[in-house]
């Protein structure tokens, strides 16, 4: 039976973990009492068989084909996790977003044969109803589309490509509601046949008319909510602060915490 446990510093799991001396579960609020009791087990098994009291990896490989990507990741991350980078071109896969993700870090773990970090990022638009099909769109916008109660999420480089940063505007034309939310997921794989895990962050915000630099995807197009600017008008550091990647790496950091990997140099 799943016992929900309101997660405090002073409760079961921290006394656990203290006793077995392993770092407490962060940024969790809830969590089953036998949720808890499986990963205080995986966690004290994995450092008895690394017999260090922690677990050793190489270092991790973060790979993506996108520098601006890379550039945020490196701050966000700072000195928390060692890791290098690596530019692969992984195919653009369709589907659920937390699938992708897993299938990025299965492809990109095959390719490495060691850990690996990959991320998925995507815009969602709240209003559109319908799956668009971009030929039509490009010509009479969303007419034909109006029944269907969808959520479109704008994930492939090949979208954002064809359609422009007026395109995704104009997607939005016909609807009050301009409404949307970045969402970022991260998946980490140990290694080629290790199941993948995932970290999702999102923030909320709307489609506006592209305002700012045009050096990175659909910055110039979202405004999040309780600003003014768009992420591109944001300093990087403002946007690092409240970002779908922050709030997605957040939870990497923490899982990191956690597991008290350890890494070869
Ligand atoms: O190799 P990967 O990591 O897959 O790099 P990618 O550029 O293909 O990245 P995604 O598939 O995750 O992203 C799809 C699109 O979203 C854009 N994008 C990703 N993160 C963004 C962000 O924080 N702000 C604006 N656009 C972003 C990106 O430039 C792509 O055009
Ligand atoms: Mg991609």
């Amino acid at each position: 039976m799943y016992v929900i446990l309101e997660w405090t510093r002073v409760d079961l799991g921290i006394l656990l973990g203290a006793q077995l001396q392993l770092p407490p579960l962060q940024n969790r609020r809830f969590v089953t009492l036998r949720e808890c009791t499986v990963r205080l087990i995986k966690m004290a098994a994995a450092r008895l068989v690394a017999g260090t009291g922690s677990v050793k990896l190489p270092p991790v490989t973060f790979v993506t084909g996108n520098a601006k990507k890379l550039e945020e990741v490196k701050v966000i991350l700072g000195n928390s996790i060692p890791f290098q980078s690596l530019k692969l071109d992984l195919p653009e896969l369709q589907g659920d977003p937390e699938d992708i993700a897993k299938e990025k870090a299965r492809l990109a773990a095959n390719q490495v044969k060691g850990p690996v970090l990959v991320e998925d990022t995507c815009l969602c638009f709240n209003a559109l109803k319908g799956l668009p099909d971009l030929r039509i769109l490009h010509h009479s916008y969303i007419h034909v589309y109006a029944l269907l109660l969808v959520i479109l999420w704008i994930h492939s480089k090949w979208f954002l490509q064809k359609l422009g940063h007026e395109g995704l505007n104009n997607m939005l034309m016909a609807y009050e509601d301009k409404s949307a939310y970045a969402m970022c997921i991260f998946s980490f794989a140990i290694g080629p046949n290790s199941e993948p895990i995932t970290f999702v962050g999102k923030t909320a915000g709307r489609i506006v008319p592209a305002r700012g630099p045009n050096d990175f995807g659909w910055d110039p197009v979202f405004q999040p909510d309780g600003y003014e600017l768009t992420y591109a008008e944001m300093p990087k550091e403002e946007k690092n602060k409240i970002s779908h990647r922050s709030r997605a790496l957040a939870l990497v950091k923490s899982h990191f915490a956690e597991a008290g990997y350890a890494f070869d140099t």
